[in-house]
């Protein structure tokens, strides 16, 4: 008898793995390699999603028979789309870009199950603090910004440059779960919080 979880999840992000672990949902890990390059003029809502169903689609021609479930999150700054900086240089400019202003973090989610696709998204907007050089500095020192969208983790340091947000944290994390459990629910899945 195969023992495998039921559900796939086509992410190599540990956040993504922390936060399905957190709602006590067992899962196997098989990462998904696309180009997640945006498309000349493609609308942030437009990228996420596209991203989400590529990366869900890409692992569940492997395993047609499981539920598949992959997400994609990025930074959007006045309609730009702004995903993990390109190097350290880089994650300053965009941590400056994003110093006491506001910006959105919107995050897809996808799952396969049964030949049908579904889809979630979240929108979050987020308020940032004030940023001095030296803050930036030190952050991005840390390699914290590193792989994260936006070049910042709110589950981290960077959880005190956030003045507000409006949405769902875990959404900003990598994977709403809300909107999840939604997903997980429609292929038949009971969720019992609580019940690991
Ligand atoms: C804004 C923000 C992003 N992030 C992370 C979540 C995602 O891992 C990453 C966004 O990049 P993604 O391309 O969405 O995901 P990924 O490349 O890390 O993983 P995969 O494509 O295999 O699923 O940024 C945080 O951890 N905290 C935050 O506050």
């Amino acid at each position: 008898m195969d023992s495998s979880p039921p559900i796939i999840l086509a992410s190599a992000s540990p956040r993504r793995a922390e936060l399905l672990a957190q709602i006590g949902v067992p899962f196997q890990v098989v990462a998904a390699d696309i180009d997640e390059t945006p498309r000349e003029g493609e609308a942030a809502i437009d990228y996420v999603q596209r991203m989400a169903k590529e990366k869900v689609a890409a692992v569940a021609a492997l395993f047609s028979d499981r539920i598949v479930l992959a997400a994609d999150t990025s930074v959007i700054v006045d309609g730009e789309i702004w995903g993990k900086p390109l190097s350290r240089q880089h994650a300053k400019v965009m941590l400056a870009g994003l110093s006491d202003r506001n910006h959105q973090v919107m995050t897809a989610v996808a799952v396969h199950h049964r030949d049908r696709l579904e889809f979630q998204l979240s929108v979050t907007d987020v308020a940032f603090a004030a940023l001095t050089t030296a803050e930036i500095g030190t952050y991005v020192d840390s390699g914290d910004a590193d792989d994260k969208a936006g070049a910042y983790g709110i589950q981290g340091a960077a959880g005190c440059f956030v003045k507000h947000l409006s949405g769902s944290y875990s959404g900003v994390m990598g994977l709403p779960l809300y909107e999840t459990a939604v997903l997980l629910r429609k292929t038949g899945m009971t969720l019992e919080p609580g019940n690991e």
